[in-house]
């Protein structure tokens, strides 16, 4: 059984269904990505499964109990961050920590939260959080997320006012979490970051869920593409289609697309003494991909 079964869950305000239907699951240590264009429904099937909505139809378990609006034991072992943090301005990092753990029998080492987290590095934990920047208003959210020692946690964009260092922080974080055995449920707009870090994504438009996958099989129809940059494009890109590569000149770059790999482009320009100024692999990515299924998905439904 997996950790989080969310099965045909349907959430309507007035005749509009919000959430259609909405199936997936969570496996324990496993990342997945929630991932779907404005308004698509991402909040509402996070703040569903913490409870902090009420529902129409269908139901949500976690562990093997239910989650309802009015029912939800099972959250003990389920941190989340959706939204921003409630923060209290007059309070230190360690005073939140301490505040959040209170009703908790067995909470995580505060110092082993703040390490984890960063929150110690710059003495943050001393320091009253009204002075704190946005970004280490997250990290303090993430860290409360993660006092009850979860087996789960839902993060409601969680990279949002983070530096790049910090996002990669973040990343170090989860990865190392899910690898003790806690899973990830993220909502994230910057979907190249999400690409580094999920094992699986669970696509959703309109309400409705398109597609759930491993994140390897939502590139698995991509074609690799190249792009190229040789001494004569004109003479190169003849030679390229007799070879069966499919090739459009993009501002002065060849973009080919092709049945093998970059060797064969090399040789064959290379009988025809043709010289390589640049050759790069695109590589897949998520934004693409999503654009691509949310639009056969648009022309499906019509
Ligand atoms: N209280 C409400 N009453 C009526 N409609 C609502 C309510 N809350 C959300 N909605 C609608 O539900 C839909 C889904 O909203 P939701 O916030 O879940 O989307 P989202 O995928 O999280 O979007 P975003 O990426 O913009 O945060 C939207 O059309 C929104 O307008």
């Amino acid at each position: 059984m997996a950790l989080l079964e969310v099965k045909n869950v349907t959430k309507q305000y007035g005749h509009k269904k919000v959430m259609d239907s909405v199936t997936f699951n969570v496996e324990a240590g496993h990342i997945v990505g929630l991932i779907g264009p404005n308004g698509a429904g991402k909040s509402t099937t996070m703040r569903a499964i913490t409870g902090l909505m009420s529902y129409t139809s269908g139901n949500i378990q976690f562990d093997g109990q239910p989650i309802t609006f009015e029912q939800h034991t099972a959250l003990d072992k389920v941190g989340n961050l959706i939204e921003y943090p409630a923060i209290y301005p007059n309070l230190t990092a360690l005073d939140h920590l301490k505040l959040y753990a209170m009703d908790t029998p067995s909470p995580a080492n505060f110092d082993d939260l703040m390490r984890r987290t960063q929150i110690d590095g710059e003495n943050f934990g001393k320091r009253k959080a009204k002075k704190f920047s946005l970004g280490m208003k997250q990290r303090l959210g993430i860290a409360i997320a993660l006092i009850r020692n979860p087996k789960m946690v839902i993060l409601d964009e969680p990279m949002n006012g983070l530096d790049p260092q910090s996002v990669h922080d973040l990343r170090e974080l989860i990865r190392s979490l899910a690898d003790e055995g806690v899973a990830f449920l993220i909502s994230s707009h910057l979907l190249d970051e999400l690409q580094k870090l999920v094992d699986d994504v669970v696509i959703i438009n309109d309400g409705k869920i398109i597609k759930t996958s491993p994140i390897a099989a939502v590139f698995e129809h991509d074609q690799v593409h190249y792009q190229l940059v040789t001494n004569d494009n004109i003479l190169a890109m003849p030679i390229l289609v007799d070879q069966g590569w499919q090739v459009e000149d993009e501002n002065g770059q060849l973009l080919i697309t092709g049945p093998t790999g970059p060797q064969d482009i090399i040789t064959v320009l290379n009988q025809h003494n043709l010289t390589i100024e640049g050759l790069n692999t695109v590589q897949a990515n998520l934004e693409q991909s999503l654009l691509e299924l949310l639009s056969t998905n648009d022309t499906e439904g019509k």
